[in-house]
């Protein structure tokens, strides 16, 4: 077992903060779970709470969490200058790693300020954009409405009915089961173009971007990163075309940003296009190839990167408007 919090960046909202637990929030967090109203909505709890068992359950997050398993984190808040554990939020890896399972709680006084909806949707965001989920699934008791509204508040849809054993009731109980994607949690759809909409129309946003191809003919992807639009999404390099500038030379000043290297235009052969409509706007996306550049490809902005076999772009959850292109390099290449 692991013998101290693991390293990981506290998440922070407006009003929260959430972070690994630590052993001297083992207290706070018996008090605040040994509540027959909180105790009585969660499956893995018993009650009554045990004490010894806070301090177990604190150092059993902290191996999940270096585990990369699941991310059980406390939400604390500021009180009169003091930091209050109110609460915890948790996200568990299924098995293919594809989907993460969703669980809170909230310490009763605290309960109707919309604490749930706001930590879960920041761990959520996180979690979209950090790791390769594509699914968040939740369940709530059939006869708490209350958490049914939350898990509807942070977008997920009602995706059926189950039974779950609750070790606080004692046996098995009838949930309903909840879940939903990027879409639904991030509300996603791109930002509003710079431009004015044309009368009747959406604004046409240019950017530009390039596969980049290695001598091995494995092509590069970029992560958007957390707090973009799309975030957790794999994408060509490259980014919107400034006024007055050619596309050539719009990749040519982002490679050397995202990317830190040297492209010159000579090198960049048009490829393909994509021309897709988004909510607010109509994406118009020169795809170029490259094969020539100067530098090492490095994530100059902390980007996630990935040099991916034709083959296996498919495994890779990109923006709608990049399925076309994905399966024409996969026919050129
Ligand atoms: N770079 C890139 N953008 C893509 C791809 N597919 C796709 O739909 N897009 C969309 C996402 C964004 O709405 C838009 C790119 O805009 P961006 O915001 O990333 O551009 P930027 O780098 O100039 O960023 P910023 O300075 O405006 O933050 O194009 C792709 O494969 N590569």
């Amino acid at each position: 077992m692991t013998a101290s919090p693991p390293d990981f960046a506290p998440l922070r909202t407006e009003r929260l903060t959430l972070r690994p637990l630590r052993l001297d929030d083992a207290p706070a967090l018996h008090r605040l779970v040994n509540d027959w109203e909180v105790a009585k909505t969660l499956a893995r709890v018993p009650f009554p709470y045990p004490r010894e068992l806070a301090a177990t359950w604190i150092a059993a997050t902290w191996s999940q969490i270096g585990a990369g398993e699941a991310w059980h984190l406390a939400i604390t808040t500021e009180e009169s200058g003091a930091e209050q554990l109110i609460g915890c939020v948790g996200l568990t890896l299924s098995r293919d790693r594809k989907a993460a399972e969703l669980g809170y709680w909230v310490g009763r006084r605290y309960w109707g300020q919309g604490i749930a909806p706001e930590a879960a949707t920041r761990l959520c965001r996180w979690a979209l954009a950090t790791l390769e989920i594509v699914t968040i699934r939740a369940s709530a008791l059939r006869d708490n409405p209350r958490s049914q509204a939350v898990l509807r508040r942070i977008g997920l849809r009602p995706a059926g009915e189950g039974v779950q054993t609750f070790l606080s009731r004692g046996g098995p109980m009838p949930v309903l089961l909840f879940e939903g994607g990027r879409e639904e949690i991030t509300g996603d759809a791109p930002p509003p173009a710079a431009a004015e909409a044309p009368a009747g129309g959406k604004p046409i946003v240019l950017v530009a971007a390039v596969a980049l191809v290695d001598a091995d003919g494995r092509v590069l992807l970029a992560r958007r990163p957390e707090g973009k639009p799309l975030a957790g999404l794999w994408e060509f390099p490259g980014g919107k075309v400034h006024p007055g500038e050619t596309p050539e030379a719009a990749l040519i000043r982002e490679l050397k940003e995202e990317l830190d290297i040297d492209v010159s235009a000579a090198c960049l052969g048009p490829f393909t296009f994509a021309s897709h409509s988004y909510e607010n706007f109509h994406l118009l996306m020169p795809l170029y190839l490259c094969r020539r550049w100067q530098g090492e490809v490095r994530a100059a902005e902390g980007q996630a990167l990935a040099w991916v076999r034709p083959q296996k772009l498919g495994g890779y959850a990109m923006p709608p408007a990049d399925k076309p292109l994905v399966a024409m390099l996969r026919d050129f290449l």
